[in-house]
């Protein structure tokens, strides 16, 4: 399988992000990425390809264009302050706020942004912009009629939405990589997140629409982050009704219970026949992620990757989550390995 990647992803290293009370060290962080390459090159995956520059169109196609020159401008509106520090937002336009945008930096930040999950540094649009490319080109091979294409995008993309950034995500690659497919003339294009986290950012943008089922199996958002979206009930709206599935998972839940909703997942896509399948690929679903509370472990990345190769469909990866640095090469290739199994 063809890796799509860009050594870009180096230019955007968060120093902090506030979890649990604590400024942490970021989790998602540049070692993420060059451990996948490592692996996909080890093994022999494929050919590894450098993405083509695709520009803003695609972007905003997705993105509201307010947040997306917001976050073209933001660093050197931030140095224009005497400021040489990341960028963090922190105060969010809650119930029963204004939703006006603010004419201040930090006010700005808060309107586009819903955690504090998002640090903006000098080189965070270079590597957003680039990661957005790695996803297109990614699509672009598809198009051409490659039965599976992996995109290796770092920042991940799956928590933003058409307005707001969170969640180590900027700009939705697989959203956007969607909506391309669309563009290009697919009638239909269906999602799978099988990230820890539920992909509240590619629900949202999707979910009045039919012409893009999201299925996403995650940590319940009773107990779990993003915390406020993800539930069995959201089935979507208007025409979307009925193309939007979530399956909550308890914590500690292994294969034996994810490999259930995976199967669920699959006749969803099955059934709703798309033309193309856009993976979310994030492996914070492993037993050792610092972040996660699922049991999965690494042979069960094959028998995943299997599974959804048995759906039959030209399928983008697109790389997500997955903070287990030691393995998450190990874990994401093997999906893909097990994906290139099933002939
Ligand atoms: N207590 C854990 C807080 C996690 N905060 C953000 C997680 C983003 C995952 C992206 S896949
Ligand atoms: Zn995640």
């Amino acid at each position: 399988m063809l890796t799509i990647y860009s050594d870009d992803h180096h230019l955007h290293h968060g120093k902090f992000e506030l979890i649990d009370g604590q400024l942490t060290p970021c989790f998602e962080k540049p070692s993420r990425a060059d451990m996948v390459l490592a692996r996909a090159q080890k093994v022999n995956l494929g050919g590894v390809a450098a993405p083509r520059e695709f520009g803003l169109e695609p972007i905003l196609r997705v993105h509201d264009s307010g947040f997306v020159h917001f976050l073209k401008g933001a660093w050197a509106e931030w140095q224009a302050m005497g400021r040489d520090y990341d960028m963090l937002p922190f105060t969010w336009p809650n119930r029963r706020l204004r939703q006006t945008i603010p004419d201040c930096i930090d006010g700005k930040f808060g309107y586009y942004s819903f955690d504090a999950g998002v640090p903006i540094t000098a080189g965070t649009w270079q590597a957003v912009s680039s990661s957005v490319n790695v996803a297109l080109t990614g699509q672009a091979e598809l198009a051409k009629g490659a039965r599976g294409v992996f995109s290796l995008c770092r920042p991940p993309g799956h928590h933003a939405a058409a307005d707001y950034m969170g969640g180590y995500c900027y700009f939705n690659n697989a959203a956007i990589a969607a909506q391309a497919c669309l563009d290009q003339g697919a009638a239909r294009v269906a999602i799978l997140d099988v990230d820890y986290h539920h992909g509240n950012g590619t629900q949202d943008i999707f979910y009045d629409r039919a012409d893009v089922l999201f299925t996403s199996i995650h940590g319940d958002p009773r107990f779990e982050y993003p915390f406020f979206l993800g539930y069995a009930d959201e089935k979507g709206v208007g025409v979307g009704e009925g193309f939007n599935f979530n399956y909550p998972l308890a914590a500690g839940s292994d294969w034996s219970v994810w490999s259930l909703a995976l199967a669920a997942a699959c006749r969803q896509i099955a059934a709703y026949g798309p033309d193309v399948l856009i993976v979310s690929l994030g492996v914070d679903t492993f037993k050792e992620d610092p972040i996660s509370q699922f049991k999965l472990d690494s042979p069960d990345y094959l028998r995943m990757g299997e599974t959804i190769g048995k759906l039959g469909l030209q399928t983008l990866f697109v790389m997500e989550g997955g903070y287990a640095v030691e393995e998450i090469g190990i874990n994401a290739i093997n999906v893909l390995q097990g994906f290139d199994s099933v002939q």
